[in-house]
Formats: C-alpha cells, structure tokens, sequence
C-alpha cells in the first residue's frame, strides 16, 4: 500500500497493494495495523457506511462538531466521484484550503478525511457506490455543514451547477464563513 500525505496535514491518500490472477483481483481494504503504522495514528473506526448515488448527486459539505467530530476513511465501490476534503481546523496553516480527489473503483484509491475537515462528494458516473469508515459515531445533534458553492471556497466540482441532485438539507446549509469564521 501507498500512503501520501496531501498538502493538508493529516490528510492522506491511500493507494492499496491489488493482487491480481487470473480469478480477478484480491486486496485488502482496511487492516487497521498496517493503516495505523502508515499513518502514523492510532485510529479506530466504528461505524462503516455505504451510500448509493446517480450521476450528478452531490452529498456535503458535511462535518461533526466537538466530541462528536469523526475522521473518516472513503473508498468507492463501483464507478467515479469526485472527493472533496476541506480544511476547517482554525488554527492550520491550511485553514479554508481544499483537495479534490478522483475516487473510482478502477483506481481503488482512498481518502483519509482527518477530524476538523468538511466532507462531500459529487458522482461523476451513472451511478456510485461510497465506502467509509468513521472513528465515531453518527450524532444528528453534531451534524452541521457547508453549503457546496460558499463562495470563499470556490470548489471546483467539475459538474454543471443545473446538472447536481442535492437534498434538502444541503441546500440550505450557510456558508463557509456563517459556519466556521
Ligand atoms: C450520515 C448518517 C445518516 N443517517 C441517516 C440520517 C438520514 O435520515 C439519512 C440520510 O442522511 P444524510 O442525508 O445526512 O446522508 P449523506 O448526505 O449521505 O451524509 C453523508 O455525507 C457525506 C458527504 C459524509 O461525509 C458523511 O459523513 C455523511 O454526512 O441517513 C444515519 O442514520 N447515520 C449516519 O451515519
């Protein structure tokens, strides 16, 4: 497995080791020792999740406040997103800043979304199927978010803005600067 460091701190991007026959493929998608010592953290996840989107679905910007804040480990099952981690930890140097990530399950990458960072995802595919791992539970009272478009942000999310499917709730979350400043 390979495991580079983003230009966020904490953030990683993890390439795992595929064993490939003539069966098809093996590999292992999470070993909790091998990822802490690459990582060089002392993680542990606790609640898996897996959603289903269409082409277009835009789910995020999405984080959890205080004791509830989770880091979370994201793989794609089947087709393409495009990943988004956002810095919000005040005190980094990284403060505001962004990466953006192709996940796709020919590519089988992973990201590691440290706690203190805002999550989303678009779906570039017909449809998807997302992975992750947190280290903490789902707290509805600590769900709090950012709205995809905040200006200040300015993400670039490769799809046209008629072309995204967004809940509800996403669509009023506040910007950057209403939830974090
Ligand atoms: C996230 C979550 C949702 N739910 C419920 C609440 C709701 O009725 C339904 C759908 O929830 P949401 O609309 O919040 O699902 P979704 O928009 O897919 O939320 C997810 O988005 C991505 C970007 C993340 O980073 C995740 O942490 C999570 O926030 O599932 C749980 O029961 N447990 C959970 O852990």
């Amino acid at each position: 497995m390979t495991v580079i460091e983003t230009k966020l701190k904490g953030c990683f991007i993890i390439e795992p080791t595929i064993f490939k026959d003539k069966r098809g493929y093996f590999f292992e998608s999470f070993n909790e020792q091998k990822f802490n010592e690459a990582l060089n953290l002392n993680s542990r996840f606790i609640q898996d999740n897996e959603s289903f989107s269409t082409k277009g679905v835009l789910r995020g910007l999405h984080y959890q406040t205080g004791n509830s804040a989770q880091a979370k480990l994201v793989r794609v099952v089947k087709g393409k997103v495009l990943d988004i981690a956002v810095d919000i930890r005040k005190e980094s140097p990284t403060f505001g800043q962004y990466i953006s990530i192709e996940l796709t399950e020919e590519n089988k990458k992973q990201i590691f979304v440290p706690r203190g960072f805002a999550h989303g995802f678009v779906v570039l595919s017909d449809t998807a199927i997302l992975s992750y791992k947190c280290d903490n539970f789902y707290n509805k009272e600590s769900e709090e978010g950012i709205i995809y478009n905040d200006t200040t942000l300015n993400i670039d999310w490769k799809l046209p803005p008629e072309s995204l499917i967004i809940s509800e709730k996403d669509i009023d979350l506040p910007s950057f600067e209403e939830a974090i400043l």
